[in-house]
């Protein structure tokens, strides 16, 4: 358990985004990296270019990842999909919460009959989304409501939690309550660049709100030192940066 202002926390709650070209790349970022300060995140780049071997590799070195393929199909093929997930033995998957009430049940139900299951995720509305995204999309909601119809939605069915902006946090530990996971990406430390965020909080500033897991790409791996911007990162949501 990591205590995290307060929080206590199963492992660190940071999870380094590996978005990179290749196993080689994400392989020797993660020997400079202690799986025992982070968790790393293998997402659609990564996996499409090196596959589960990659995921192997990373837990062989002592890594748990989470498998971020954010899956969005009909009901049959994403428990299929867990199913194959959940055989590698990752930590955590994705499922995107649109895929509606019968999708998401029958992935909580191809996980229930695993042996060691991973946890399993709902995406709300990406981070990279804000109110112009969701009125040319024809949603009426504004980007909390549908956060928080989404995130219910996640919990009635039986999930683990749900990936969200930090900045919903708040809101949706009130209503899903205190065990289930925010796993918070749009994460920048100050001064860093936005890019194709929208809705981006500080690492301090995610911990504050409530989240749970702090999923940090660009501001680590784009570092010139990612080793010294995770620590620093670690430091932060630790307090001792503001000592
Ligand atoms: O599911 C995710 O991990 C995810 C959901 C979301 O809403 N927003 C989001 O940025 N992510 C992922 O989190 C990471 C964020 O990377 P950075 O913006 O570089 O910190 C990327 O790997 C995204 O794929």
């Amino acid at each position: 358990m990591t205590e995290v202002l307060g929080r206590r926390v199963p492992g660190s709650p940071v999870i380094v985004a590996l978005d990179v070209a290749d196993a080689s790349a994400a392989l020797s970022l993660a020997a400079r990296l202690d799986p025992q300060l982070c968790r790393v995140k293998v997402g659609k780049e990564l996996f499409t270019r090196a596959g589960p071997a990659v995921v192997e590799q990373l837990q062989r070195a002592g890594f748990e990842v989470f498998l971020d393929l954010k899956f969005h199909d009909i009901p049959t093929t994403v428990a299929q999909a867990l199913r194959a997930a959940a055989d590698l033995g990752v930590w955590m998957v994705n499922v995107h919460a649109a895929g509606g009430r019968r999708m998401l049940d029958a992935a909580v139900e191809a996980l229930t009959a695993c042996r060691r299951p991973p946890l399993l995720i709902g995406v709300t509305v990406l981070t990279s989304m804000d109110a112009s995204d969701l009125a040319e999309l024809g949603y009426t909601e504004t980007v909390a409501e549908r956060v928080l119809r989404l995130a219910t939605l996640t919990a009635s069915a039986g999930l683990d939690g749900v990936v969200c902006s930090a900045q919903e946090a708040p809101a949706l530990r009130r209503a899903c309550g205190e065990a289930f996971a925010l796993v918070t990406p749009g994460i920048r430390t100050a001064g860093d660049d936005a890019a194709d965020q929208r809705r981006v909080v500080t690492p301090a500033e995610a911990v504050a709100l409530g989240a749970d897991y702090l999923v940090i790409g660009r501001s680590v791996t784009a570092s010139a030192d990612p080793v010294m911007a995770l620590n620093a990162i670690l430091a932060e949501i630790s307090g001792d940066a503001a000592r």
